[in-house]
């Protein structure tokens, strides 16, 4: 009698005859819980192969997790050019239960982008940039992004972007680079500070109309800022939060990894309240944007609002501040290694514009063979070698296969500016790829480092001024060489590549010809 135990509490189970049995619940919950992970498992197995069956093919991925060896955090891109080769030019990748298009080569991105252009125009949805910016980021999958976008477009010509306005403050930089460059004359220095002040700045005036003084603190903590927003953006631990979502309920958990962006946001809320302040005729960006906003007063849908500006402003200062720095920085640096190219760019600059003043932008179309150095030096740099993530807008029939509206898809830059279809040498540097047979700058395609559609990068034209305005006025005035020990392979692998626009140095040589 001692001895009496009460019974386990019981439960019963139908097991695989038919039949019912008695067991314990313990593990009556653990069948259960075993049961439902094998019917999760099957489902997602059957929901991986149906839409197989219609995507371009790939590796075979494991249900719920994806192809975990193809989708590493950071530099997914690094197994695309095998992938490329055992696949072809379009192939799938897996990121757990979602597929992942990847484009490659220039016929099949210009396919995408160009001749498709409004079905590949969508984003993906990226929960923490929606948080953050309360869903007016360009990423945004709403459709507001066309009408902001075109809105940006008119109002940076509206400023002066690649007119005289910005043309003449970029001068202006110039000579502020040029004379901060001269206190280094001769010494090993890494540029990428200074030109990080003047891109900064020409972001700023176009923005906020203000610069800052190259040796002021909030300038250099700005420019750390943007850099750590993008990195944070990139990152694996963003990647994460995008991915598990519910990770936003808690914002202790993520407000540390974004404060880069809350300072920049409200270095942005300053500047836009000072401007409420002093309104006058609108000159930046920010004028017009709250010309803007009172023109739609009263109508209560207008998405032209002060947290539009507000988000907008802090994703364009961030999109446009590291992208230009290290284009520049990798101009001087890779140019520094070529002497002979770096002479021949110094001539042709000397015979159109002398000394006296510096080149402009209408002297581009006299500066064939600069023009042809700086697009040449960009399809090497191949700064964002996978742009960033499209989306399909709808159901769309793609090369005999079916991609779902939502749909991710990479569009493989790399793999247009080094197509070998599209460049005569494409590892080598070789400022030909971009002159016909007379020496004219001949314009080329498939050159999409600011890649192409709908999405091409929203600056392009600000960038290209900036790189064309800054580049050759310090070739005006310096001879860059490189530091020992420093150089790069043709087509160094990526990581190298970015290890190199950080940290590499040169020195500059002030010019003793007519120019200097
Ligand atoms: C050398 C400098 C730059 C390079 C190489 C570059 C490259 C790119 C690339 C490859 C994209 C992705 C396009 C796509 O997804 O198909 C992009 C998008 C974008 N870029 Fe740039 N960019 C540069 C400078 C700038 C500047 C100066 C600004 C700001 C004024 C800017 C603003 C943007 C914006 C807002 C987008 C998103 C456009 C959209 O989603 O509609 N970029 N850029």
């Amino acid at each position: 009698m001692d001895n009496l135990q009460p019974p386990p509490p019981q439960c019963f189970i139908i097991c695989a005859t038919g039949h019912l049995k008695t067991m314990d619940v313990l593990s009556g919950l653990t069948l259960f819980l075993i049961f439902l992970l094998t019917l999760l498992f099957l489902s997602a197995l059957w929901k991986q192969q149906k839409r197989s069956s219609v995507l371009p093919p790939g590796p075979t991925p494991i249900p719920l997790l994806g192809t975990p060896r193809y989708v590493t955090f950071n530099i997914i891109c690094k197994h695309f050019p095998k992938l490329q080769e055992k696949y072809g030019n379009v192939f799938t990748i897996w990121q757990l239960g979602d597929p992942i298009v990847i484009l490659c080569g220039y016929k099949m991105v210009r396919e995408a982008l160009i001749n498709h252009a409004e079905e590949f125009s969508q984003r993906p949805t990226l929960p923490l940039g929606d948080e953050l910016t309360k869903g007016y980021n360009f990423q945004s999958s709403t459709t507001h992004w066309r009408h902001f976008r075109r809105f940006i477009l008119t109002t940076l010509r509206n400023i002066g972007v690649g007119k005289a306005p910005v043309e003449e403050r970029s001068f202006m930089e110039a000579q502020q680079l040029i004379e901060a460059m001269s206190q280094m004359e001769g010494k090993p220095f890494n540029p990428i500070g200074l030109l990080g002040c003047a891109v900064f700045n020409m972001m700023s005036f176009v923005l906020f109309g203000k610069r800052f003084d190259y040796k002021d603190k909030k300038l250099h903590d700005l420019i750390s800022n943007t850099r750590n927003h993008i990195n944070n953006v990139l990152s694996r631990t963003s990647q994460i939060i995008n991915t598990f979502p519910i990770i936003l309920k808690f914002p202790f958990l993520w407000k540390m990894h974004c404060k880069d962006t809350l300072c920049l946001q409200s270095f942005v809320e300053e500047q836009i309240q000072s401007h409420k302040e002093n309104r006058d005729k609108p000159r930046d960006f920010i004028d017009f944007f709250l010309q803007k906003i009172k023109k739609e007063e009263g109508n209560g849908d207008s998405i032209f609002c002060d947290t539009s500006l507000h988000m907008f402003i802090t994703g364009l200062l961030a999109a446009g501040t590291d992208t230009t720095t290290s284009t520049l920085k990798y101009c001087l640096a890779r140019i520094a290694q070529f002497p002979e190219i770096q002479a021949k760019v110094q001539q042709e600059i000397d015979d159109v514009t002398g000394s006296q003043r510096p080149p402009g932008l209408s002297d581009r179309p006299h500066l064939p063979y600069t023009n042809a150095v700086i697009h040449e030096l960009q399809r090497h740099l191949d700064l964002a070698p996978t742009g960033f993530y499209h989306a399909l807008s709808k159901d769309t029939e793609f090369q005999g296969f079916t991609l779902h509206k939502g749909t991710r898809v990479i569009p493989y830059l790399s793999s247009v500016l080094f197509d070998p279809t599209q460049w005569e040498t494409p590892d080598e540097f070789n400022p030909g790829h971009f002159l016909d047979e007379k020496g004219q700058f001949r314009a080329k395609p498939a050159f999409m480092a600011f890649s192409a559609g709908k999405r091409e990068c929203l600056g392009v034209s600000l960038a290209r001024m900036e790189i064309f305005l800054f580049f050759s006025a310090l070739l005006q005035k310096f001879t860059f060489c490189p530091t020992t020990g420093q150089r790069l392979s043709p087509r160094p692998p990526i990581p190298t590549k970015f290890h190199f626009i950080l940290t590499s140095q040169i020195k500059a040589v002030l010019r003793s010809s007519k120019a200097a």
